[in-house]
């Protein structure tokens, strides 16, 4: 049993009728790093109250560590969660903030050993750079100090699962990433099982171990980030990975993918016939043009620092063409030749629309 947290066919029917979560199946690996991904409102908040016993299902079973906690409370589950808005209490230091769980759990079990607690807290503040701090009214912190207390305050319960409900959304993007790299560096080294919301694609692949895309209360594809990035199962997990464009193409006997005059290596795919075909735009060879591949024309061209992006005018509709170094000599009007002979294409693996995930 090598599952931290299983969710089998939990369904989630709000009082209003809402129907947030809809037959889901989930596996969450040990010492994994999940996040949870998709459209606002798709039910990523409320998957993870669920998991918290902050919500109830209703219907569907949740198993933390092999046993069914379905009807626990919160306080039975060996779980913490982080919230978005921090939730620290202002009226409590930084050390009395990361010590208040302790306490309660001392105070719902037995005595503990107040040096032992301290020991804890300084270990928790530690952990996450903030020990200097320990004396601080937390109003007196910034956004990222805060965010910071509030994880240390989750650890120091040292959890068999941390949540963590888009831990950086009140925060600037340098320190998003900043403090992303720091909760993935954490959940490393103490070998956490971490369960994170975002609607961040790119917080989501750079953290990740697994990622789950979310729409509509349904679960549309599970992998790495790789896998989903790079074999997306719909059109809709390809366009909220980044950008991409589909494709109708036709694979013949031998395995090669054919889209417009191009020819694809076998490998992409074991079907013949008819499919859809992702391509990313950093997946276009773009050269000036030869008389092979696919003849195009280039109509913008923009300058983004880290990559120069293209748009080419071709018999298959105008295509985003991404380049990590500008072509030299490539200007508007040029008339190029466009090759697919390297990563970033794949097939769809569910053909059009969503092909939810069973048990
Ligand atoms: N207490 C509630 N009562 C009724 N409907 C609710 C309740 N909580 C959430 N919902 C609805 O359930 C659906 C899923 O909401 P949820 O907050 O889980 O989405 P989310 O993916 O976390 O969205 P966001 O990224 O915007 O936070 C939404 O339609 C939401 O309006």
């Amino acid at each position: 049993m090598n599952d931290a947290v299983q969710l089998v066919a939990v369904d989630k029917r709000f009082a209003d009728g809402t129907h947030a979560l809809k037959g889901v199946h989930l596996r969450f690996a040990r010492r994994q790093l999940t996040t949870l991904l998709g459209p606002s409102g798709c039910g990523k908040t409320t998957l993870l109250r669920l998991v918290a016993g902050l919500e109830r299902p209703s219907g569907g079973r949740i198993l933390i560590g092999g046993r069914d906690f379905t009807q626990a409370g919160p306080e039975q589950r060996p779980i913490s969660m982080v919230f978005q808005s921090y939730a620290l209490f202002p009226h409590l230091d930084v050390r009395q903030n990361v010590g208040y769980g302790l306490r309660m759990q001392a105070g719902a079990h037995r005595r503990q050993d107040n040096d032992a607690n301290d020991a804890r807290v300084h270990e928790a503040l530690a952990l996450v750079g903030m020990a200097s701090l320990a004396s601080r009214s937390t109003a007196s912190l910034s956004g990222g100090q805060q965010q910071r207390v509030a994880l240390a305050r989750a650890l120091v319960l040292q959890p068999e699962v941390l949540l963590l409900d888009e831990p950086l959304s009140n925060l600037d993007a340098g320190l998003r990433r900043h403090i992303r790299e720091d909760i993935r560096g954490l959940q490393q080294r103490l070998g956490l099982t971490v369960i994170y919301v975002t609607h961040d694609q790119d917080e989501a692949m750079a953290v990740s171990d697994q990622v789950v895309v979310l729409c509509e209360g349904q679960v549309l594809q599970v992998g790495s980030p790789r896998e989903v990035y790079e074999q997306p199962g719909s059109e809709f997990v390809a366009g909220f990975m980044g950008d991409a464009a589909v494709f109708d193409a036709e694979a013949d006997a031998q395995g090669r993918v054919h889209l417009g005059p191009l020819c694809l290596a076998p490998g992409l795919t074991r079907r013949q016939g008819p499919l859809r075909l992702v391509v990313r735009p950093e997946a276009w060879r773009i050269a000036p043009a030869s008389g092979a591949g696919l003849a195009g024309k280039v109509v913008a061209r923009a300058f983004e620092g880290r990559l120069t992006q293209y748009r080419v005018l071709t018999a298959l509709g105008e295509l985003q063409v991404n380049k990590f170094h500008e072509l030299q000599g490539l200007q508007l009007q040029a008339p190029v030749s466009l090759f697919l002979d390297g990563p970033g294409v794949s097939v769809l693996l569910g053909g059009e629309g969503a092909a939810p995930q069973g048990p």
